[in-house]
């Protein structure tokens, strides 16, 4: 019998063995059902409108519903409109009231259809799941709407509920509702396998939309833990995210949206490069700052300044971490400055720009005193930031280095081997660790360095850990030998630029190593996979994401429109419902277009595999939970019949 502590404090929730057992037929029921939809995506790269769009659509699943139930009996463009009103409410709506002569009557036809694919899509759960998930005041008229039309003489009443919506003025807000709650159920579980921030204009949107989700968890990648870094205080981390947001002209995000103050850094820049062009600096501009618009120029100035500062700053955690094995990295010491050339790994290049006035000659690790100051005021706006904070602890709370699920494993990067498939031993704090031992010590580790920082460490430095996890060359998180920005900035030769894969991407081509890391973290290869995200597949060169004989998936298919060039498409969603597992390939997400019009395409959805019987909620994580409840319930109605818990009234 369990601990009878523990049923008494079940005791206060199920007060008397009616309770109980009322419960423990609920739970028998959700067993039953078949297991919801899981998506997973990755490398979202802060390409906020994308992915939304991609969850509010459920990667296509919604058009797929609305063609189903409407297909004979609406035009193309009704369904469309229907499913554009789904992806996008407010902006429908607000197009709806210039072109509609009656808009409440279209808001009460609209109603209708909406109620048609909220059941189509609530199917699959039971009244009290849907319910949960419906919007709060609306819950109730909602929940009534989607079961009271096929009761005859509930007809009546359901007219009415839609009537007095439409004429106490609450149409719109009831319509954005319910497509959002189609939206939500749509999607059971949602899996991010890292990567949310860098590149694209708003990984804070996308972390507050995230944080609103009712069911996520994330896999940390490799710029998220740069990001979790900065946030912990690290300068090598800071000033790596600044550095590259900034040659992204991201300043909206980092001004507005985190309120990170650049006003030092501005200063100093303009100063110390009031000369120089800053050619090879100058920002990728994927999309316009609205509120912070920066002068390319003074942006390109800022990302100098921020680069050597980063050049310093690695240097010293290089120097400081021998284990790290990074001295190769160490290059401004490699700079003749009187021939105007760097030497790397041995070969001597030619430097493109040798302004480099900041840095000493002798000691060139040293950040100069005007540099201090503004790595200084760039930490506190970091440590300040509560929206950043609070985006970063979710991180911690939902997130973790690797994920299994379901049966299948989650990672970002890659699982550290050697060429000859061994898992790799990799040094940290005196030992080593392998496989799933150091993914678990690594994850440990960095949760240390988040919420007990070590407090003899000198400013800016807890929490190097999340560094070398960003481009250590055996992170699991990176997968590379090294990370080449100082060479790709101030070195032509693009030979110098080569990043190589590690030995894990190539292993993974074959299906020897994929079912050895299955075992290694438990689960059984043949009913599960790895889900792998990181290196952006080169479809348009004809790679697939399927690798390892069907056992792993990569589905970083370029969200990031800086990577849409080289995929030839733009994202994946992987998804795994009761029936089969697919892949949804996405087209470029175009958006709405100031006469309130916007264009959307439905991926393509290729099943991968087909499951041999329909996996049911019992089959999941949650059922084996929902197993050990239902014992717990049996256990607890067994005390309260031999007396051991008196029984009480609701
Ligand atoms: O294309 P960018 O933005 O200059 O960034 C290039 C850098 O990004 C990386 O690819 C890491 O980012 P990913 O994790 O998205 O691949 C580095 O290996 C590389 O040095
Ligand atoms: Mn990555």
């Amino acid at each position: 019998m369990a601990d009878i502590k523990f049923l008494e404090l079940l005791a206060n929730d199920y007060p008397n063995q009616k309770a109980a057992t009322a419960e423990m037929i609920n739970l028998n029921a959700i067993l039953a059902l078949p297991k919801g939809t899981e998506y997973f995506l990755s490398d979202l790269h802060g390409e906020h409108e994308a992915f939304i769009h991609m969850l509010k659509s459920a990667s296509g699943t919604i058009k797929g519903k609305i063609d189903e139930y409407y297909g004979g009996i609406l035009s193309e463009t009704d369904r469309d409109d229907l499913a554009a009103l789904i992806y996008n409410a407010e902006a429908e709506i607000a197009r709806r009231k210039k072109s509609e002569r009656d808009f409440d009557k279209w808001c009460n036809t609209v109603i209708y259809r909406l109620i048609t694919i909220c059941k189509s899509v609530s199917t699959k759960y039971t009244r009290s799941k849907v319910r949960r998930r419906l919007p709060k005041y609306w819950d109730y008229a909602m929940d009534e709407l989607l079961h009271a039309d096929d009761e005859e003489n509930k007809l009546h009443y359901y007219d009415a509920i839609i009537s007095s919506v439409v004429e106490s003025g609450s149409a719109e807000d009831f319509i954005i509702k319910m497509a959002d709650a189609i939206s939500s159920l749509a999607v059971d579980q949602l899996h991010i396998i890292g990567d949310i921030w860098d590149r694209g204009a708003h990984p804070d949107d996308i972390m507050d939309f995230l944080m609103g989700y009712h069911d996520v968890d994330l896999q940390w990648g490799n710029h998220d833990i740069v990001w979790m870094g900065a946030a912990t205080g690290n300068w090598a981390c800071i000033s790596n995210i600044l550095r590259m947001n900034i040659s992204y002209n991201n300043f909206d995000m980092l001004e507005v949206g985190y309120g990170i103050n650049l006003r030092r850094l501005t200063t100093f820049a303009e100063k110390v490069y009031r000369e120089d062009p800053c050619q090879k600096f100058m920002p990728h501009i994927l999309d316009e700052n609205v509120y912070d618009p920066v002068d390319p120029v003074l942006a390109a100035k800022m990302h100098k300044a921020m680069a050597i500062i980063q050049f310093k700053l690695e240097g010293q955690r290089v120097m400081a971490h021998p284990e790290y094995n990074m001295e190769k990295r160490l290059l401004l010491d490699k700079i003749n400055w009187e021939k105007g050339t760097v030497t790397v790994e041995g070969v001597e290049y030619e430097m493109q720009d040798m302004n480099l006035p900041t840095v000493d000659h002798d000691d060139p690790y040293t950040l100069a005193e005007e540099e201090n100051a503004v790595m200084e005021s760039l930490e506190a706006s970091i440590l300040n930031s509560d929206k950043l904070q609070e985006h970063i602890r979710f991180m911690f709370s939902h997130g973790a280095l690797y994920k299994k699920i379901n049966g299948n494993l989650l990672y970002h990067g890659c699982i550290p081997m050697t060429e000859e498939g061994e898992f790799q031993e990799v040094p940290i704090n005196g030992s080593n660790y392998h496989g799933k031992a150091l993914m678990d010590y690594i994850d440990e580790e960095v949760r240390k360095a988040y919420f007990a920082p070590d407090e003899a460490e000198e400013v800016g430095r807890s929490g190097d850990i999340m560094w070398y996890l960003w481009e250590g060359s055996n992170s699991p998180l990176f997968g590379k030998d090294k990370m080449t920005t100082f060479e790709r900035l101030f070195i032509a030769d693009k030979a110098s630029h080569k990043e190589h894969t590690r030995p894990y991407y190539s292993l993974i081509r074959e299906s020897a190593p994929c079912v050895k890391i299955l075992l290694e973290f438990g689960l059984d290869p043949s009913r599960s996979k790895i889900l792998n995200g990181h290196v952006p597949v080169k479809i348009k060169d004809g790679e697939s994401p399927i690798k390892g004989g069907g056992l792993l998936y990569v589905i970083d298919g370029g969200i990031s429109k800086a990577y849409q060039k080289q995929t030839g498409i733009a994202g994946y969603t992987f998804i795994s419902n009761s029936r089969f597992m697919a892949l949804a390939e996405h087209k470029p997400y175009s958006p709405l277009q100031s006469d309130g019009t916007q264009v959307f395409t439905t991926p393509a959805v290729k099943i991968v595999e087909t499951l041999p019987e329909r996996m049911m909620v019992l089959d999941t994580d949650q059922g084996a939970d929902i197993v050990k409840q239902i014992e717990d319930m049996k256990q607890l109605i067994e005390a309260y019949q031999k007396g051991l818990i008196k029984e009480k009234d609701e």
